[in-house]
């Protein structure tokens, strides 16, 4: 058996990866490789952004599980693959305390007007300016899974309303007011003056946050996408930000990565963009590995992996969502 990792790995990870699967052949690939490895292995344990020939890959024929070492499976869920009996288990949740101190890094900067301020720090200039804050607002979550439900239980301390839709709006973590399905989206929007958008990106919701969303929000209200650009029409998101209606957007994601340099985003001083780092800390790649570890000696014990994702939902029901990563050290982890 072959097993393919395409992640930034170290010496260690291959061998935590070995002690899980002793008999196979375990090959670290670099990004430019992976179009002639992908076909020869039997197992695939990757990043969202590395760029696959799908179409060889599938014609070869030998591919028999897909790990993905991270949470948005929109850059492998091509139609070849979600057709094929290939199952594809994901990274969701996994980097949820990331995210979630990227969202309010996102948050509180744009509440507290630090773009403002760094601007003026700059120029040495002291000048104050009426910054916003959190307390009474009605805060909308779209998307409680792992990040959704992790920003929620760090958002709990301020007095606010916390609502949010999902998929599956099943288990109503304590610090929500409400959880509502998805299809009740735009009741949260006329209801939230804060938009934190974790919700992924498939055919549901490409381009789901266009004018006429923008348009249902309360006038000065702030978006937050640390889930994919996509989902949101950036032209739409620009207009709503000129005209007011949005005070302010903190954008981890863009439609297009890297944002072009002409983009009027860049411009605007009520946004706040950060180059998708939203999941990056020095634990990733632990993280990321101990779960295909857990997940392939599932696999090799004929059992299904946590995380096995609905292929053309590309996210996977919360009853197999694993749980294990706050029950675990780090160097109990070494030892996987
Ligand atoms: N900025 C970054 O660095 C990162 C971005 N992400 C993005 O965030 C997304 C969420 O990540 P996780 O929470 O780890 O994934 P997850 O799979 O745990 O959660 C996704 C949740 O969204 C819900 N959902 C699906 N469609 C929805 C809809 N139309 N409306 C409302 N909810 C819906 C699902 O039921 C599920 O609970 C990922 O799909 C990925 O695209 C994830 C990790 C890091
Ligand atoms: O895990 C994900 O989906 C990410 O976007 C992290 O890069």
């Amino acid at each position: 058996m072959r097993i393919v990792l395409c992640y930034p790995v170290l010496d260690h990870h291959i061998k935590q990866i070995q002690a899980a699967a002793p008999d196979a052949e375990i090959v670290a690939a670099e990004q430019s490789e992976i179009d002639e490895l992908l076909p020869t292995a039997d197992i695939f344990i990757g990043h969202a952004k590395v760029p696959v020939d799908w179409d060889r890959v599938l014609k070869a024929g030998r591919l028999r599980w897909i790990q993905s070492s991270a949470a948005g499976l929109d850059h492998c869920l091509v139609p070849g693959v979600i057709d094929s009996d290939i199952p594809v288990s994901s990274a969701s949740g996994l980097f949820a305390p990331q995210v979630a101190e990227q969202t309010f890094a996102l948050l509180f900067g744009l509440l507290r007007k630090l773009p403002q301020f760094f601007r003026a720090e700059a120029a040495r200039d002291f000048t104050r300016l009426p910054t916003d804050d959190l307390r009474g607002k009605t805060v909308g979550i779209v998307g409680m899974g792992g990040n959704g439900r992790m920003i929620a239980k760090m958002l709990a301390p301020w007095d606010i309303r916390l609502i949010a839709t999902d998929y599956y709006p099943v288990d109503k973590p304590a610090e929500l007011d409400e959880l509502w399905e998805s299809d009740r989206l735009d009741q949260l929007l006329s209801e939230s003056e804060i938009v934190i958008l974790t919700l992924p990106l498939n055919n549901n919701t490409l381009g789901l946050f266009d004018d006429d969303r923008f348009a249902k929000m309360p006038d000065r209200s702030y978006l937050i996408n640390v889930a994919r650009g996509s989902v949101v029409k950036e032209a739409a998101l620009v207009r709503a930000l000129q005209s007011g209606k949005l005070a302010g957007a903190g954008l981890d994601v863009t439609e297009v990565e890297p944002l072009a340099a002409t983009s009027p985003l860049w411009d605007n001083p009520n946004v706040i963009i950060t180059p998708h780092v939203g999941a990056q800390s020095f634990s990733r790649v632990d993280d990321s590995t101990h779960l295909a570890c857990v997940n392939l000696r599932r696999f090799l014990a004929g059992e299904k992996p946590y995380n096995l994702v609905d292929k053309r939902l590309g996210f996977p029901h919360p009853s197999v969502v694993y749980q294990g990563m706050g029950e675990t050290t780090r160097s109990d982890r070494d030892d996987q």
